[in-house]
C-alpha cells in the first residue's frame, strides 16, 4: 500500500502530460466522456448502486430469494413449481426476491405478484438485456453483478433453488458458502427439482465430502424436496426461530 502511494507521487513529479488534470476536469468534452470509464469513478457509482438498494429494500420485512434459471419455459412444470412455492412463500408472510429476468425468475414473480405479496426483481445490466419481467412490483436495476448479489443475502431470510444453470449454481454455492463459513446467520436452503439435482447431492456426498473437503454437516445444509408445502415450512420455522 505505502509502495503504491509513493510510486504515484514519484511518477507524478517527473510527469509533464500532454493533459492536465484540471484539463480533464474542467474541459468537459476534451475526452469524448472517456473519464466516466475511469475506476475511480466506477467507486461512486458502485457506491450509488448500493445507496438505492439499501434505500430501496430497507423496509421490506421478511423475504425468501428463488433462484433458477432464465431459460425455463413457461410449460416447464418446473416454471409451474417456481410460481407455486412463491404463491406459498406469500401466504406464510413472506416477500419474494428474484434477479427479475425471465424463466423461473419470472415464474417465481408471477406466483409472488398473482398472491398479492412483493415481488421484488434485481435486475442486472446483461448483453442479452431481457429487462425486468411483468410480475415484478418492486424492481431495482443493477449495472454490478456483486453490488446485485450483495442485495439478495442481506435481505433474504432463506433460499429456494429451482433448476438453472452457471447463474443459478453461482448463486447457490454463494449462498451455500456464506452459510458454512457464518458470514449469515443460518440461512435455510431449499433445492427444488429432486430428480435435478440429485446427481449434484450424490457427487457432493460421495465425492467432495468423501474427500474431506466440505464436512457431511456442509452437504446437510441444504434440503432437497419438490414438496411446497415442506419448502415453504423450512423458510417459516427458520423465520420464527429466528425472530425468538
Ligand atoms: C435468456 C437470458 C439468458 C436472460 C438473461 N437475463 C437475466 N436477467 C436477470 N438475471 C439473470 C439473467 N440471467 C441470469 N440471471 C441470474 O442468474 C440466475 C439464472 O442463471 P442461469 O440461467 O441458471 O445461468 C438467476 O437466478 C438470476 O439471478
Amino acid at each position: 500500500m505505502t509502495r503504491a502511494r509513493r510510486s504515484v507521487a514519484g511518477g507524478r513529479s517527473k510527469r509533464r502530460p500532454a493533459v492536465t488534470e484540471d484539463q480533464e476536469l474542467l474541459d468537459s468534452d476534451h475526452n469524448n466522456g472517456a473519464w466516466i470509464h475511469t475506476d475511480p469513478w466506477r467507486v461512486l457509482r458502485i457506491q450509488a448502486e448500493f445507496v438505492d438498494g439499501f434505500g430501496a429494500l430497507a423496509e421490506l420485512g421478511p423475504a425468501i430469494s428463488v433462484f433458477g434459471s432464465a431459460r425455463t419455459d413457461p410449460d416447464d412444470p418446473y416454471f409451474q413449481l417456481g410460481q407455486s412455492v412463491a404463491t406459498g412463500l406469500v401466504n406464510a408472510g413472506f416477500a419474494v426476491i428474484t434477479g427479475g429476468g425471465p424463466g423461473i425468475m419470472e415464474a417465481a414473480n408471477k406466483g409472488a405478484f398473482k398472491a398479492g405479496g412483493v415481488s421484488v426483481g434485481l435486475d442486472v445490466e446483461l448483453p442479452q438485456e431481457t429487462g425486468l419481467n411483468d410480475f415484478v412490483n418492486l424492481g431495482i436495476n443493477f449495472r454490478y453483478f456483486f453490488v446485485r448479489k450483495t442485495m439478495f443475502v442481506k435481505y433474504s431470510q432463506g433460499f429456494v433453488v429451482l433448476p438453472g444453470g452457471y447463474g443459478t449454481l453461482d448463486e447457490l454455492f454463494e449462498a451455500l458458502t456464506l452459510v458454512q463459513t457464518g458470514k449469515v446467520s443460518a440461512s435455510p436452503v431449499v433445492l427444488m427439482g429432486v430428480a435435478y439435482w440429485a446427481g449434484l447431492f450424490d457427487w457432493l456426498h460421495e465425492r467432495v465430502a468423501a474427500d474431506g473437503n466440505i464436512a457431511l454437516t456442509d452437504v446437510n445444509l441444504m434440503t432437497l424436496t419438490d414438496d411446497v408445502g415442506v419448502a415453504v415450512q423450512i423458510m417459516a420455522d427458520a423465520q420464527s426461530a429466528s425472530s425468538l
